[in-house]
């Protein structure tokens, strides 16, 4: 078994639109200017290293924008240039909302568990509806299609389709699941959740919560999880409220370790007297009160928006962002958490800063999914990381990508057309056969 985190390639659209709220990065980066192929090769930097760290390292391919299937869904009409050219005159949002390169948070693509877990002894995966936010909604069909490309083989593989309905089963994907184990004890889920579609729980009063407790219990059972292998906490309103929009902007985990803000979790004590039973002694906790470490330093600098890797020498390592290095109370936090009683031997802080400025950091740029030798060999498309894609990826992001985009760029029918050329020449690089609509 070992765990591969599929980054999502940064797209050649990716800007600054502020259209997240309750994402104050989101919000306050709002109509400035993006440098697309600065973010992608910094995308890919992020790789190189962990690949090098001797973790297991592959890539999710982007998303067609604009979306020209919802833009005629909404009932534009004519050539892929008359839809775009109508949109922008008679609704601009619209455009905005279906030009995000969002899908480069591929900690909100879907829901993995390992082959290990589940009854049927097959990885299942469920892509996010994400429907709380339209710009993500629309990501949801494309990755459905992209995952049943890579996890093709029914022997190994079961990819379902996105939770149904609107917004009683919102589901954000992996940013609100961490699996945890230890030697000798089965591995738990941590499924949290926001609200509650049916049942009167007390949720933030200013931004809105995005996953539903409905989709959490529906993500365990279609992952065959058993019962006692699955913890469903309901994330703090008042961290929602702070800017912790998913789970993963103040707590993350991994194996034996989770580190977490005070105001991730309701009752955070219960949650870790909780998990101690399931694991064991084994298991190691740090946690940041807001005394240490405010909320807003953490929603500002993202410390625990960090990968936190087992490496090959049986310790762990941390991948921050630089922003928590800059942030004294962020980096001082995760300073004590690498002295601590827990795996963490070092923290790394790298640049991604062009995503980070759309709320979205290290962690969020990554899936998690662990496979056996035999479920990597069933993986035939070339996503696997490698220095040679990575020369093959970064020529490529060269080749086609826009240096700077201004939110309101995405009036130009001409980067729609250079983005359809740019994926359609990815899809055989990676091999993916045509996963995209302008394929079919
Ligand atoms: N896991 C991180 C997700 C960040 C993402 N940001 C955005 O969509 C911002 C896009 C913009 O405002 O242009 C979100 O809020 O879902």
């Amino acid at each position: 078994m070992r765990e591969y985190n599929f980054d999502g390639l940064i797209g050649p659209t990716h800007n600054y639109a502020g259209l997240s709220p309750g994402n104050l990065a989101s919000q306050h980066h709002g109509g400035q200017p993006s440098h697309p192929r600065e973010a992608a090769l910094q995308g890919l930097e992020k790789m190189r290293f962990v690949s090098e760290l001797g973790v297991g390292q592959a890539v999710l391919p982007p998303q067609p924008r604009p979306s020209l299937r919802t833009l005629r869904a909404l009932g534009f009409t004519g050539s892929d240039e008359e839809v775009i050219t109508r949109a922008a005159r008679d609704a601009e949002h619209l455009l905005r909302l279906t030009s995000s390169a969002s899908a480069m948070w591929t900690a909100n693509a879907a829901t993995v568990a390992p082959s290990a877990d589940t009854a049927d002894g097959r990885v299942h995966l469920t892509p996010a509806n994400l429907t709380q936010m339209f710009h993500r909604a629309i990501e949801a069909d494309t990755t459905h299609a992209v995952l049943r490309a890579i996890f093709a083989d029914p022997k190994h593989f079961q990819v379902h389709a996105p939770l149904p309905g609107a917004a009683h089963f919102a589901d954000e994907g992996a940013a609100n699941h961490t699996r945890l184990f230890t030697p000798g004890h089965k591995a738990v889920h941590v499924l949290a959740w926001g609200r509650s579609a049916w049942q009167d729980v007390k949720g933030p009063q200013r931004f809105p919560a995005r996953q539903t407790l409905e989709s959490s219990q529906a993500l365990a059972r279609l992952h065959q999880l058993a019962p006692e292998q699955v913890v469903l906490p309901q994330q703090h309103p008042d961290g929602i409220d702070a800017g912790a929009f998913h789970t993963d902007v103040l707590a993350v985990g991994n194996e034996r370790f989770l580190m977490l803000h005070a105001l991730a979790f309701v009752e955070h004590p219960k949650l870790l007297q909780t998990l101690r039973e399931k694991l064991g002694d084994a298991f190691r906790s740090e946690v940041a009160t807001d005394a240490e470490l405010p909320v807003k330093d953490a929603v500002r600098a993202y410390p625990f928006n960090s990968q936190v890797l087992s490496l090959p020498d049986g310790t762990m390592a941390i991948i921050a962002p630089i922003e928590s290095r800059e942030t004294p109370t962020a980096r001082a936090f995760l300073e004590r958490v690498v002295a601590g009683d827990n795996p963490v031997k070092a923290v790394h802080y790298l640049d991604v800063r062009q995503s980070m400025n759309n709320g979205g950091g290290p962690a969020c740029l990554r899936q998690r999914i662990t496979l056996t030798d035999a479920e990597r060999a069933a993986v035939t498309a070339d996503v696997f990381y490698s220095p040679a894609l990575h020369e093959g990826l970064a020529a490529w992001v060269r080749k086609h990508y826009r240096d700077v985009l201004k939110p309101e760029d995405v009036r130009d029918p001409q980067l729609a057309r250079e983005t359809m050329t740019a994926l359609d020449e990815l899809t055989r690089l990676l091999k993916l056969g045509s996963v995209y609509d302008f394929q079919q």
